[in-house]
């Protein structure tokens, strides 16, 4: 499909100036950002780099105390309801309820959202599908395995047809291939829906393969932008102009991380596979 212009007015989101403190902590310093219409963008960046802050704000459940955000033209601080109304998140926190069955789960979602009554049943059946959770649909949520969990939530999040889907940490802690069907039944939805994906990850092979640009965050900014080919030559060539051999080995997206996060890593919890991250998944499906 087409994608629009990441910068044009239409932008799915768009962030100038954003800053969003807890205290004295500025979880988000000045964050500028801008999404394309049908773009899958991929925010990258340590633990406590103010990923999860930003993407509060940008659903509305933050407020926006100082710049701008705009999904699709509406101002997140002063149109919250038109922001609502057009997207669908899946946050970092279990969202589905272990003693409902999937379609109940789902149904929950379709009424929060205000889908038509009369559509509602189809509409929770065409999301259980769109995420291979049929056949499990009427089975309690507490017998599904972890990556089935985030294939619910993301039924929950599509029932209201969003046109920008934000997924913050979708596959942490799945093993290798509960992760690929996650990104599978997410890449059909927007094949078929042209929707947006707005997501945040720790693993820089998803990067990688999913996503058309990433933005690589650090302390509450954007400090690296774009495709992630642009930025692995963009390393290289700075390299070599430092004196690498022109023999060297192309960086990966990891060493573009390192470069920008440097040691970021490690002041606040480590590495970005951390076992924090671990812990909380657990958490969530257990
Ligand atoms: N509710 C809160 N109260 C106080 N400080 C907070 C709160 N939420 C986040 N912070 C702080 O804001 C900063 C950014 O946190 P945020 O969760 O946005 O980062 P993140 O990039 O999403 O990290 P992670 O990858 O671990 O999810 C961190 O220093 C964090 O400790």
């Amino acid at each position: 499909m087409t994608r629009q212009s990441p910068d044009g007015p239409d932008a799915a989101v768009s962030c100038t100036g954003l800053v969003y403190a807890f205290g004295d902590t500025r979880a988000v310093d000045g964050l500028d950002l801008s999404v394309g219409e049908g773009e899958v963008f991929g925010l990258l960046g340590p633990n406590g780099a103010g990923k999860t802050t930003a993407i509060r704000c940008i659903t509305t459940l933050l407020p926006v105390p100082a710049g701008m955000v705009r999904v699709f033209g509406n101002d997140a601080a002063h149109d919250r309801m038109a922001v609502r109304r057009l997207l669908g998140y899946v946050p970092q926190q279990l969202s589905a309820d272990a003693g409902l069955s999937g379609r109940q789960n789902v149904s929950l979602f379709a009424r929060v959202y205000d889908v038509a009554r009369k559509e509602r049943a189809e509409r929770v059946a065409q999301a259980l599908t769109a995420v291979g959770l049929t056949d499990a649909a009427d089975r309690l949520a507490s017998t599904y395995s972890g990556g089935m969990v985030r294939r619910l939530e993301l039924a929950q999040a599509l029932v209201s047809a969003p046109r920008l889907l934000i997924l913050d940490e979708p596959t942490i802690g799945l093993d290798p291939i509960a992760r690929t069907d996650v990104w599978d039944h997410i890449n059909v939805v927007r094949e078929v829906t042209g929707m947006t994906v707005l997501v945040t990850t720790h693993y820089m092979d998803e990067a990688d393969q999913y996503c058309d640009r990433v933005g690589l965050m650090h302390r509450g900014r954007i400090r690296a932008l774009g495709t992630p080919d642009e930025l692995r030559a963009g390393l290289g060539e700075r390299r070599r102009a430092e004196g690498a051999p022109a023999t060297a080995p192309l960086p990966t997206l990891e060493d573009v991380f390192r470069d920008i996060a440097g040691s970021g890593l490690d002041d606040k919890s480590g590495d970005f596979r951390d076992v924090r991250s671990t812990r909380r998944t657990a958490r969530r499906v257990g």
